[in-house]
């Protein structure tokens, strides 16, 4: 489905980011840190994809020889209506330098302890996963998903679903 000869950047060095757009696309993306413009936890639906188109068009910006620019972020949301329960979910943003596209990978339940942690300040999910995996870095492993499903999902799988949707309205012809 992907041509061998498209050039994907992609703004961060996360390496569960990384192996997510090789498993999707069979790709290996030119991987370049650049800021998100959003807080360390989104805490939001509309912070956390704001934060990946800004990645991803922060990142085609930094390297324009590329075709794409793709923006990964990770963050929370709280639904008041329907369930009153936080949730992690983790976006892409597909930019081309004139069509964005989002696609957003599996609403997952997070124990509202964490959720109501994280709404204080002063930390980060990683943090917390870190410490009851005991692990350092688990946003660049398995993740949060890893750790809550004794890792039948894992964060690149959750990012690969989200890398996928974004890109297929770029490849099929039926979008055009
Ligand atoms: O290196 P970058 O690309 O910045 O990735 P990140 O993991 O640090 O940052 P994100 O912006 O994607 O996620 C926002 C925060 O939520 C954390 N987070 C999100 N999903 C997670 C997961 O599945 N496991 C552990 N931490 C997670 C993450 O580590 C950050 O602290």
């Amino acid at each position: 489905m992907f041509d061998k000869t498209i050039r994907i950047a992609l703004g961060t060095n996360n390496q569960a980011k990384r192996a997510a757009v090789v498993a999707a696309t069979g790709l290996e993306p030119i991987c370049h840190a650049v800021p998100s413009g959003v807080s360390d936890q989104p805490l939001t639906e509309d912070e956390t994809i704001l934060g990946a188109i800004t990645r991803a068009k922060n990142v085609l910006a930094a390297e324009p020889a590329a075709d794409f620019g793709l923006g990964l972020e990770g963050g929370l949301t709280y639904d008041s209506t329907h369930t009153m329960q936080w949730y992690l979910f983790s976006v892409c943003a597909a930019w081309d330098g004139n069509q964005l596209y989002i696609g957003k990978g599996l609403y997952f339940p997070i124990p509202n302890s964490i959720g109501e942690k994280l709404e204080q300040g002063g930390n980060e999910l990683r943090h917390i996963v870190d410490e009851l995996s005991s692990t350092v870095g688990s946003n660049h492993k398995e993740g949060a998903y890893g750790l809550f499903t004794d890792g039948r999902i894992t964060r690149s799988d959750v990012f690969r679903d989200a890398v996928l949707a974004a890109l297929t309205p770029f490849q099929s012809k039926l979008y055009t």
